[in-house]
């Protein structure tokens, strides 16, 4: 069972959910300067995404928790990170699979999702977890407003 606190996050929103997700995935950092991480290794990730907004789906949910596991667990899991070139590549340091770009692209994963739905919810933090004793959060710059 996952028990962890995280970083909360300040938003105008009435509604805020969170889902949490384990993610076993193997990665390497392709640059010299990345020391032991140059090489193949893996991490059980731990990923909690916060979600808010104003109205609910015909459901009643603000967005299906399945919903957010299917995108991010069913994409990343067992998976060795930089293969999945759609979000990574060695060529550009913002697109290595550290856990900053983790961390982001998580968010424009989710984010795309949810802005095909109309009650729009909003992702509004990202947190990834790569080691006991290092975790990264990612927050989008600007939180849109329900109209
Ligand atoms: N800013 C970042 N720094 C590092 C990243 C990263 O993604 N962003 N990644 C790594 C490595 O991938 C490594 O797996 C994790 O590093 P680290 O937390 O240093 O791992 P340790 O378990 O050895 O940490 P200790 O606290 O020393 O036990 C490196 N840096
Ligand atoms: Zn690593």
């Amino acid at each position: 069972m996952i028990q962890q606190m995280y970083p909360q996050v300040f938003h105008p929103y009435c509604y805020e959910l969170n889902k949490d997700m384990h993610i076993a995935a193997a990665h390497f950092v392709p640059h010299p300067s990345a020391g032991n991480c140059r090489n193949l290794h893996g991490h059980t990730y731990f990923v909690n995404v916060t979600i808010a907004g104003d109205k609910l789906n015909e459901s009643g949910f603000l967005v299906d928790f399945k919903r957010l596991k299917d995108l991010i667990h069913g994409r990343f899991d067992h998976r060795i990170l930089n293969d999945d070139k759609e979000l990574f590549n060695s060529d550009s340091s913002d697109d290595f699979p550290t856990t900053e770009a983790v961390a982001r692209k998580i968010w424009e994963i989710i984010q795309k999702d949810l802005d095909g739905l109309s009650h729009s919810p909003q992702c509004v933090q990202v947190f990834v977890r790569e080691t006991p004793t290092s975790y990264v959060v990612y927050r989008p710059k600007k939180v849109q407003e329900n109209e």
